[in-house]
């Protein structure tokens, strides 16, 4: 078999032990480091002189441009149709792992990996992609848009590693700066705060100025900043006191309206589905023990999913779930943990 892989190098921690792992399999990697956004460069240079003790090959790509238009574009125009995207599900999906595999392709190499913390297994001739063995680190909920044809060719070295474990093997290969790097937080254009983020990419004239919260019954509870800084089950930072807990329940984009209500008021019991993912979809459509998440962590619902004739999934919630909101992601799991596929929600 050849043992020839592309790796994807962001300069962190993961994808660093990832390459050390890959090299201890005996693979002959080379190293990617993907320009997504403005960062000075850093993490490819961080990138290269890891690859160069480890003695990999190890180049930079421009995707500047397509990361731009594929998931910083759609992340702003989301906000500005009031809906809610989740960005690393689209980077992924759309443009990470299909780039390493063209990138691959035009060098002749079969296997493609990153430092996600994810496993994969196969069933009956299909790839799944499972969780990682460290729970707390599992990045499965962002991978379920890939397709067979990239699932086969992954290389998953993290998968079975916690990440404690990945810091003590840098630090014992004589690596500490990796084995010390901190975790990157959140999405990674606007790792703090999106709101920032949109004053500063979004035209003040694209912006809709200040609107106002209204409860169930619309009646007027106060001002806001406009309907793009505000998330459908959002409860912190709305800048308004009220003697009661209240949440962001609906978005009304054409008023500029935010509505609040008591957690509650935001429970679905039923959710459509577009640009939709199956694995395999016996597996799926009218089963029962599947598991749906629409957050990263500490989310799982039961559920029964049919297919419309608009080609929607319609995702019937057996466990009520709050806060669903419109433009975010649902992922589908099986008992065993496999991760069905998933889609967008309408
Ligand atoms: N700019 C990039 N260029 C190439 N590959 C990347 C880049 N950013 C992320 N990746 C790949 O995707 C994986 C997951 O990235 P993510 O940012 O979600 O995780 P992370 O925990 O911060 O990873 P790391 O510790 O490797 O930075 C990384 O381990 C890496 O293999």
């Amino acid at each position: 078999m050849e043992k020839r892989v592309l790796l994807g190098m962001s300069g962190g921690t993961d994808s660093s032990v990832a390459a050390m792992k890959l090299q201890d399999a005996g693979y002959e990697v080379t190293g990617v480091t993907l320009r997504l956004h403005d960062d000075g460069g850093r993490d490819a240079e961080e990138a290269a002189r890891l690859a160069d003790r480890l003695g990999i090959e190890h180049f930079e790509y421009d995707a500047r441009k397509a990361f731009e238009a594929q998931v910083v574009r759609y992340f702003t125009e989301e906000y500005l149709t009031g809906r809610t995207l989740v960005p690393c599900t689209v980077c992924n999906n759309r443009l990470k792992w299909p780039l390493l595999a063209r990138l691959a392709d035009e060098r002749g190499i079969s296997c493609i990996a990153t430092g996600h913390y994810v496993r994969k297994v196969c069933r009956d001739g299909r790839w799944y992609i499972a969780p990682a063995a460290d729970a707390d680190k599992d990045q499965s909920f962002f991978l379920w848009g890939l397709k067979q044809g990239i699932l086969k060719r992954m290389l998953l070295p993290m998968g079975e590693l916690t990440k404690a474990e990945a810091r003590a093997y840098a630090a014992c290969r004589g690596f500490q700066r990796v084995a010390e790097k901190k975790d990157s937080l959140g999405v990674c254009f606007c790792p703090m705060d999106y709101r920032a983020f949109l004053r500063r990419a979004v035209s003040p004239e694209l912006l809709p100025g200040k609107g106002v919260f209204l409860d169930e019954n619309g009646a007027f509870l106060g001002w806001h900043e406009g309907y793009p800084f505000y998330t459908v089950g959002q409860r912190r930072g709305l800048g308004i006191h009220l003697n009661r807990a209240v949440y962001v329940k609906e978005i009304c984009r054409e008023r500029n309206e935010v509505v609040l209500a008591p957690l509650a008021s935001l429970y679905r019991t039923e959710m459509w589905l577009k640009d939709w993912n199956l694995v395999d979809e016996t597996r799926l459509l009218g089963c029962g023990a599947v598991i749906v998440k629409i957050r990263y962590r500490k989310q799982a619902n039961r559920c029964l999913v049919s297919r419309t004739d608009d080609d929607r999934l319609h995702v019937r919630l057996l466990d009520p779930l709050e806060a669903v909101a419109s433009g975010q992601a649902a992922a589908f799991y099986d008992a065993e943990g496999l991760l069905l596929g998933g889609g967008i929600i309408l």
